[in-house]
């Protein structure tokens, strides 16, 4: 059996504050495999973005230290570590082995070079293409990512294309080396619903073709059912459960799933068609604070189904079938 794509275990990210250590992931452990989209979901502050910017090794300049195992599979098949890769390794992969879209392509983008020798630019650096070679792919990336007039629009910059735009250059940015994976950190949430339905259709459409591996981060579990072969569920800087995307909205094995579930209107495809996507409402209460985390279940003191024991110890992840893993206690209970 060939290793997984992307295998984090036990990853820790911790970051020294004024007030203290906050440990923002407290062992995730969490597998991507090629050709597969894993949505990771969970409420602001779960650790989402610090997982994908782990992964990256985005974190040096706020001084976090990262603990644990980033199993990564390159494109010659060998797996390397890069919690324990250098920066100049991480150079080679960052952008060319693994490729990150944000919710803001202006973070990405130069405001100040022309679209189109952007997107050379990493053909350049990573593929080592002359300009002329490198330009002409640029072209043809803008094609693929469907933006009219590619030769013309290559010519322009950022801030005179409109937001869905923009994010289509993020895009052809992020894939011209064809990446084995791509991050994409809420990519289409600043945009309007129907830009936001094109962008997605043209993630997966690029996925299949490239045949990449996608780790998607979401608040909105319209967008999981959309696009996403797997989800993992984090809270409070773990994944608390993760299955099949089928598994996840057929039998939710945590209570913090299954409260994301419940406060999630039924997908209405009508609604789909005129642009609408259903988006993730909040669960009374709030997650913990990383500084002084609950003993026990992190969710346990606002969890419906909590028992003396969950207070106790962390729960391990337990096996609910298949490939469906559970944090919680009750997770048989719950099942049904
Ligand atoms: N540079 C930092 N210094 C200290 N704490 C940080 C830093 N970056 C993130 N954190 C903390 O780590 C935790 C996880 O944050 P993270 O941004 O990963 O959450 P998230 O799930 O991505 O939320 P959102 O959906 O709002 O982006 C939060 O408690 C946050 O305050």
């Amino acid at each position: 059996m060939t290793d997984p794509l992307l295998d984090i275990r036990h990853l820790t990210t911790e970051f020294q504050t004024e007030s203290g250590t906050v440990r923002a992931l407290k062992g995730v452990d969490l597998t991507v495999e090629s050709g597969q989209t894993v949505a990771l979901v969970g409420e602001s502050g779960s650790g989402k973005s610090v997982t994908s910017l782990s992964v990256m090794r985005l974190l040096a300049r706020s001084g976090a230290s990262i603990n644990g195992e980033i199993r990564f599979r390159r494109r010659d098949g060998v797996v390397i570590d890069l919690a324990g890769e250098s920066e100049a390794g991480m150079r080679r992969v960052r952008g060319n082995e693994i490729s990150m879209i944000f919710q803001e392509p202006m973070t990405s983008l130069n405001p100040t070079v022309k679209v189109g020798a952007q997107i050379a630019e990493a053909a350049r650096l990573h593929l080592k293409v002359d300009r002329r070679e490198a330009q002409r792919r640029a072209i043809d990336m803008l094609a693929l990512v469907e933006i009219p007039d590619p030769e013309l629009r290559a010519e322009i910059y950022p801030h005179q294309l409109s937001g869905g735009m923009r994010q289509r250059v993020m895009i052809a940015m992020a894939l011209i080396c064809r990446p084995a994976l791509l991050i994409a950190d809420e990519p289409t949430t600043a945009l309007d619903v129907t830009v936001q339905l094109q962008i997605l259709s043209l993630i997966r459409r690029l996925q299949k073709e490239i045949g990449m591996g996608v780790l998607f981060i979401t608040h909105n579990l319209g967008v999981v059912a959309e696009l996403a072969d797997r989800v993992a569920v984090m809270y409070a800087g773990r994944v608390v459960e993760q299955a099949e995307t089928s598994e996840i909205f057929k039998r939710p094995s945590h209570p913090y799933t299954r409260g994301l579930l419940s406060s999630m209107p039924v997908i209405d495809y009508e609604a789909r068609e005129r642009g609408q996507l259903p988006r993730l409402r909040e669960i009374p209460g709030s997650v913990p604070d990383p500084a002084v985390p609950p003993p026990g279940c992190a969710f346990e003191p606002r969890c419906s189904w909590r028992l003396e024991a969950c207070r106790a110890e962390v729960p391990p992840l337990f096996d609910v079938g298949g490939t469906h893993r559970s944090r919680c206690l009750r997770w048989s209970d719950l099942d049904g």
